[in-house]
């Protein structure tokens, strides 16, 4: 077991947009910044003034050109990294349907995957733990610690829950 000092935290939004009945999923090849070069959901930093949910219909309109009517808050994330204080929380959400054509933006280059051809290896480490959940329909908390490669898990508690907390605390953890 590891400690980790945790002093701040950043919250992330995710959205997937998953169409259970052509057993397809949409994913983004991010082109820039944090996790470039990495297929991922579209979402991003929540703004101040805003709320969480808020963030994540606005990151889908941004990032991939479309919109959706409903968003189904589904996962809550936290990821640290070695020699880093500042942990990363993330809100998943699931979209089941959506409005307008998927269209690449500055930031991301959207395409269909079927579900079961999702590129995990071009992907963050951890997603390939907790998207069989997300495609079963469950809910799930996962904490991931990971070295300063971003890439190796050092750390990792992933469960199903039946009602997502609201957040992760900040202050000692052990992993
Ligand atoms: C560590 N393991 C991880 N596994 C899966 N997904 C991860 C992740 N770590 C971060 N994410 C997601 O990556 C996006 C980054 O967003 P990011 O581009 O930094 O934000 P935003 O669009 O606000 O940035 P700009 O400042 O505009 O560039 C955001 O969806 C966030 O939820």
């Amino acid at each position: 077991m590891t400690e980790v000092r945790i002093a701040s935290k950043k919250i992330f939004t995710l959205v997937l947009l998953h169409i259970e009945a052509q057993k397809k999923i949409l994913l983004g090849f991010k082109k820039r910044g944090f996790g470039a070069d990495r297929y991922n959901g579209f979402g991003g930093k929540v703004e101040a003034g805003e709320t969480i949910e808020a963030a994540a219909y606005r990151e889908l309109e941004e990032e991939a050109g479309i919109t959706t009517d409903v968003l189904e808050k589904v996962g809550l994330l936290w990821f640290t990294f070695r020699g880093d204080t500042k942990g990363l929380e993330v809100h998943v959400f699931r979209a089941a349907s959506y409005n307008g054509v998927p269209m690449e933006s500055e930031e991301m280059k959207p395409q269909w995957f079927p579900t079961s051809e999702i590129p995990f290896s071009q992907m963050w480490a951890d997603d390939h733990h907790w998207f069989p959940l997300f495609l079963s329909g469950k809910k799930f908390v996962g904490k991931f610690h990971f070295l300063e490669d971003q890439v190796t898990i050092t750390g990792k508690v992933l469960d199903v829950v039946d009602e997502l907390p609201e957040g992760f605390d900040i202050g000692i953890d052990s992993c």
